[in-house]
């Protein structure tokens, strides 16, 4: 099996009637990276929350790593999540927690030895290059350096997916230039990668795959 995602013919309908999605099909092979871009309200979000089961599909199937996600029941999901990093443009950080303690907390909620945590958390935290940060709070960290505690929490589980919505959608030029070449980096390790973002300069200056959502419909795959 090649790919790490397929969407056959998927429709996604809003309580209210709103459709997001509309038979959409499209693949992302494994180890691939690509950028998910269209309009605001296009469906790009959408598309990465069927993904990672926060929203199910109306019609259609959605396939992930080989495994039907209509299969996977409400009391999977959170096992189901383990597997595939999700990063959002607010960062979702615990403010009240440290650098370390807000990377650590999918090991702690999955159970791993307190041993395991350490190095794993460190391993992660030196890969987005913030390891002399893991005592500091959040909130005395500029919003590149927190959208990169978000992303060492979305990879300490070592995801075979990633998922980012708009992650450079608050930083300037130069810190999403760095935020892209940490998931470069990262693709290069052999992660498979999303990133749907508004930021077509960004999308233009590196020569990845461009998804592309119109109303719903899929205008480039
Ligand atoms: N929970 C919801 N209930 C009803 N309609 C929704 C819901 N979430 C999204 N929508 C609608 O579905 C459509 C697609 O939204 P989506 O958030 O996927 O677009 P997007 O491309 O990510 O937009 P943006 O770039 O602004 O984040 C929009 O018309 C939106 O208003």
């Amino acid at each position: 099996m090649t790919e790490i995602v397929a969407f056959d013919n998927v429709v996604k309908r809003y309580p209210g009637g709103k459709l997001a999605l509309d038979r959409v099909s499209l693949s992302l092979a494994r180890g691939e990276m690509a950028f998910l871009t269209g309009h605001s309200g296009a469906g790009k979000s959408t598309l990465m929350k069927l993904i990672g089961l926060i929203e199910r599909p109306t019609r259609g199937r959605v396939v992930i790593n080989g495994t039907d996600l209509a299969r996977v029941s409400r009391r999977q999901v959170p096992r189901y999540r383990q597997r595939v990093g999700l990063i959002f443009q607010n960062y979702n950080l615990l403010f009240d927690r440290t650098v370390f303690d807000n990377v650590a907390l999918p090991l702690v909620i999955r159970g791993q030895a307190h041993r395991d945590i350490t190095r794993r958390v460190r391993a992660a935290l030196d890969t987005v290059g913030l390891l002399s940060h893991e005592k500091k709070f959040p909130i005395t960290l500029s919003g590149g350096e927190q959208q990169r505690v978000g992303i060492a929490r979305a990879v300490v589980n070592r995801p075979h997916l990633l998922l980012a919505d708009e992650p450079t959608g608050n930083l300037d030029p130069e810190l999403s230039a760095d935020i892209m070449r940490l998931f470069t980096r990262l693709n290069e390790t052999g992660t498979s990668i999303m990133i749907a973002t508004h930021d077509i300069d960004l999308v233009e200056a590196m020569r990845y795959r461009r998804i592309v959502l119109d109303h719903g419909h899929l205008e480039q795959a």
